[in-house]
């Protein structure tokens, strides 16, 4: 079971978002933990926050640092510790890992050998730091964006209040690992913070740090935090909370706390447009991540752009860039498989050159043989219309990336045609409507897109991502043609 899969049981059985901390801080051990060996007092204490809270808490995280800074016996501590969390609750150990050199060493030993299953990892040293930890397909991690240590802000803050850095963490490393693999880990009590960070990555798991300092509001907390369905953030315990003898009957009080706080912000939809106005949790596309995604890598451009037909648009659609994106581009093929395995064919067709690389994606997914018509015939050599084997008489299903007025793609489909094939469906990534399916259907062809660009655009537009000129660009060009 992966990560995403086990923290998702684990919210359900135990109805929580909590997560506890398993640090053996000698500082907040209670006194009666008091012991002539302080290892020992440390993992009595331990043990029993975990008998207490195993039922109310959606995951454990042991702090590293605090094993290791009590060295050899330290490090058997932890090792003990995991050997007693129920093998049913995930537990996220906070690495902050950040040395390129040691990722794929420690990724082992951690993932492996110690059997986590997620570790909080620093950003700074880039995509190439995190992907030994993401080569586990069961495992995840969790990226540091921000924290509340005030001497952070001048580096968290830079260059501008209104696109700092922390938001550009959020985004790169969105572009590093999946939903399922990557999540976010945030340190703040800034509610308007959160929600920034929310807005531009709706589809991850978030964890909450350090949201407990004095005058921070629970609410506002969550109602910034939590995704469109009431969950994707965990929450911290209070430290102070874990020193107390009746711990169980304190965390879940917490836990109703927040379910009743939940269940008020999932149905009150009207309270969260009170705090932030400028964010919908509401009728989010089902591609909402993918196209903010493909935004953020430059694959969608606002601007005056001259197409092939001479007419200028405001916009203009490059999805060549997927390949240099191997994350992206793979959520690209599983949303154009959603349209092709409802489809019957023998084999598919990619239209050169953009979707020559969609095209051999899709092939080796469905284990589906593929075929391309040449964009222009070589005089020498075999001089073949067509690359690929096969029989005349077979269907093929042609893929393209963005349906504009048809041309290119009739022209692919009639070459294809004229070898004795039969191509009956045309499905694309981006439909730029206009009719133009109707177009295709007219010559004798099914068009089938996964998006189309009115989609893309609102979709940019409520996320943020685009300003209202943009927009008004964008609707007054569609309503012109
Ligand atoms: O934003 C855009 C617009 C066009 N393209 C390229 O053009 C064809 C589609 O144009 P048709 O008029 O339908 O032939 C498409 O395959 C792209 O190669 C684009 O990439 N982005």
């Amino acid at each position: 079971m992966n990560f995403f899969d086990k923290l998702n049981s684990q919210i359900s059985r135990s109805q929580s978002l909590l997560f506890v901390g398993l640090d053996p801080n000698p500082e907040m051990m209670p006194a009666r933990y008091a012991s002539p060996n302080l290892i020992t007092g440390l993992e009595n204490w331990l043990q029993f926050i975990i008998a207490e809270t195993a039922d109310f808490v959606c995951a454990y995280k042991p702090t590293l640092g605090f094993y290791e800074a009590l060295g050899v016996p330290g490090l058997e501590l932890l090792l003990k510790t995991l050997a007693v969390i129920p093998a049913h609750i995930p537990i996220i150990l906070d690495a902050k890992h950040s040395d390129l050199n040691t990722s794929t060493i420690c990724a082992h030993t951690m993932f492996t050998e110690w059997q986590i299953d997620a570790i909080t990892l620093s950003p700074y040293t880039g995509q190439d730091h995190v992907a030994p930890f993401l080569v586990y397909p069961d495992k995840a991690v969790f990226i540091l964006c921000c924290t509340s240590n005030p001497g952070a802000a001048a580096l968290q803050q830079y260059p501008s209040k209104e696109s700092p850095l922390y938001l550009q963490v959020v985004k790169e490393s969105k572009n590093w690992g999946t939903p399922e693999q990557l999540g976010l880990e945030v340190g703040t009590t800034n509610a308007n913070a959160l929600a920034l960070i929310r807005a531009i990555a709706p589809e991850r798991i978030i964890m909450a740090r350090s949201i407990w300092a004095e005058g921070s509001n629970l609410k506002e907390i969550l109602a910034a935090g939590l995704n469109a369905n009431g969950d994707g953030l965990l929450i911290p315990v209070p430290q102070d909370m874990l020193g107390k003898p009746k711990l169980s009957q304190a965390i879940q009080s917490l836990h109703s706390e927040i379910n009743q706080i939940r269940t008020e912000i999932i149905w009150d939809g009207s309270t969260c447009s009170v705090w932030f106005p400028d964010i919908c949790f509401l009728d989010q596309h089902p591609h909402q991540d993918l196209i903010l995604q493909l935004y953020d890598i430059g694959c969608i451009m606002f601007g005056d752009y001259v197409q092939a037909s001479g007419a200028t648009f405001p916009y203009y659609i490059d999805l060549r860039k997927i390949i240099s994106n191997p994350q992206v581009f793979n959520q690209v093929i599983v949303a154009y498989e959603e349209i092709l395995k409802n489809l019957t064919f023998d084999r598919l067709a990619g239209i050169p050159y953009g979707s020559l690389p969609t095209a051999t994606g899709l092939s080796l997914r469905l284990d589906c043989p593929m075929i391309f018509p040449r964009k222009e015939v070589k005089a020498h050599g075999t001089r073949k219309l067509i690359e690929g084997d096969f029989h005349p008489g077979e269907t093929v299903v042609v893929v393209d990336d963005i349906l504009i007025s048809g041309k290119s793609v009739m022209e692919g489909a009639e070459k294809l045609k004229s070898a004795g094939l039969n191509v009956n469906d045309i499905v694309v990534f981006i439909d730029h409507e206009q009719g133009v399916k109707d177009k295709l259907q007219q010559n004798g062809y099914l068009g089938h897109s996964v998006l189309t660009i009115s989609e893309i655009v609102t979709t940019l537009h409520q996320a943020g991502r685009i300003n209202n000129e943009q927009f008004l660009a964008f609707t007054e060009s569609n309503e012109g043609i």
